[in-house]
């Protein structure tokens, strides 16, 4: 498909099985510990299961003899322009996956149009990240126990040309992963603390735990960071319609609905079940975003329907990253944009100002208590 995501819809590029295929090589390339590290979820891995499954809950409800010559995905995020809904979402330490890590994904990002959320704990200083791909970018905060060493991070991604950031609020601690208990992951510190490490002084016993997430943070960190910043604020990780008016009203510009991709609280409700919830409560303040288990155009017109702005992608583009680099992040968004497009014609919907709440309808297995 054209890379500013407008015209006829394009049967070609859709290989959504790039996604399994990618993940498969991933098995293969990486070594056991890191590919567990990025696929494992939270316990029992309910959630990171049906992060999956729950989109599946809806069905379609098509309408018929509508122009769909062309399908259009292009939008716009907090003033950011972007050729589809489909947004690269903040994912830690991607220098494990590939060598080019980070700058792959942002060159990838810049390629195909999309929004790319880059993590605090990239591989990757944030300033070559920025200066590897021209695509508009979000920063990802993780509010760490030494205030002053998040607020250096947050001034770099300013200067270096973030346009938003992104405060992840459900991370107080990071999730048990059972699946990598055992060969708990050691992420060096070439990796754990590269955005740091000009902040941090030579040999500082505690740099760890300086940079550790601070468990302590409330809603204020909203306006803390909005200040310091002078840049919207989302929150991630909202799984309540309360909790996104509580946000809104500490002075968010936004919230991603977000279970972690069930990498933290285990049987956390599943964010395709939140979201509905959430759009209504936000009733149209501000952008909603999802993500968790989007792997099809299906998954991703349900999310739009529904009253999502855009969804964000973790694992695929990890996956993308670790079997091609830049070329196989951006096979994967373009799997994702074609296959959406696709699945718009099909339901008569030709504009995502054409996806609303009446082309789905949910399936009976979760019900409210
Ligand atoms: C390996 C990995 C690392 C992640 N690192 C971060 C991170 O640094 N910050 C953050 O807010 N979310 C992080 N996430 C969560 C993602 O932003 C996103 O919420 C999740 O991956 C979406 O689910 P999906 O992988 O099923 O698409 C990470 C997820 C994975 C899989
Ligand atoms: C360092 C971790 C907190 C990164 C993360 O968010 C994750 O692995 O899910």
């Amino acid at each position: 498909m054209p890379t500013d995501g407008r015209g006829p819809v394009d049967r070609t590029s859709m290989t959504l099985t790039a996604l399994a295929e990618h993940e498969d090589k991933a098995a293969a390339l990486l070594p056991a510990e890191v590919y567990d590290y990025f696929a494992a979820g939270a316990g029992a891995e309910t959630t990171l299961h049906e992060s999956r499954t729950a989109w599946e809950h809806y069905r379609v409800r098509p309408r018929v003899l509508r122009d769909v010559g062309r399908v259009d995905l292009p939008t716009s995020l907090l003033g950011a322009e972007v050729s589809s809904p489909v947004v690269l979402a903040p994912t830690a330490f991607q220098g494990l996956a590939h060598a080019e890590g980070e700058r792959a994904t942002a060159r990838a990002a810049a390629a195909t149009g999309s929004l790319l959320a880059l993590s605090t704990r990239s591989s990757t200083p944030l300033e070559e990240v920025a200066a590897a791909g021209s695509a508009p970018w979000w920063f990802q905060v993780y509010a760490m126990r030494d205030r002053d060493l998040t607020l250096r991070l947050v001034e770099r991604a300013v200067s270096a040309g973030a346009r938003a950031l992104v405060l992840t609020g459900d991370t107080p601690y990071v999730g048990i992963k059972r699946r990598v208990t055992g060969t708990r992951i050691a992420i060096p510190d070439d990796h754990f603390l590269v955005n740091l490490q000009q902040h941090l002084d030579p040999g500082r016993a505690d740099a760890r735990r300086a940079a550790e997430q601070d468990p302590t943070i409330t809603l204020e960190a909203i306006s803390w960071l909005a200040e310091a910043s002078g840049l919207p604020v989302l929150v991630k990780g909202v799984l309540r319609g309360d909790e996104a008016v509580a946000c809104l009203d500490a002075g968010a510009a936004g919230v991603v609905v977000s279970n972690h991709g069930g990498r933290q609280l285990d049987r956390a409700v599943p964010s395709a079940i939140a979201l509905p919830e959430v759009v209504d409560a936000v009733a149209g303040r501000a952008p909603v975003l999802v993500d968790g288990g989007i792997r099809s155009g299906l998954d991703c017109l349900v999310a739009l329907a529904l009253g999502a702005s855009a969804v964000m992608v973790g694992r695929p583009v990890v996956w993308g990253l670790a079997a091609g680099g830049e070329a196989g992040v951006v096979e994967a968004l373009e799997a994702l944009r074609a296959d959406l497009t696709h699945v718009m014609a099909l339901t008569g919907a030709a504009s995502l100002a054409d996806l609303d709440r009446s082309l789905v309808t949910a399936t009976s297995i979760w019900s409210p208590l």
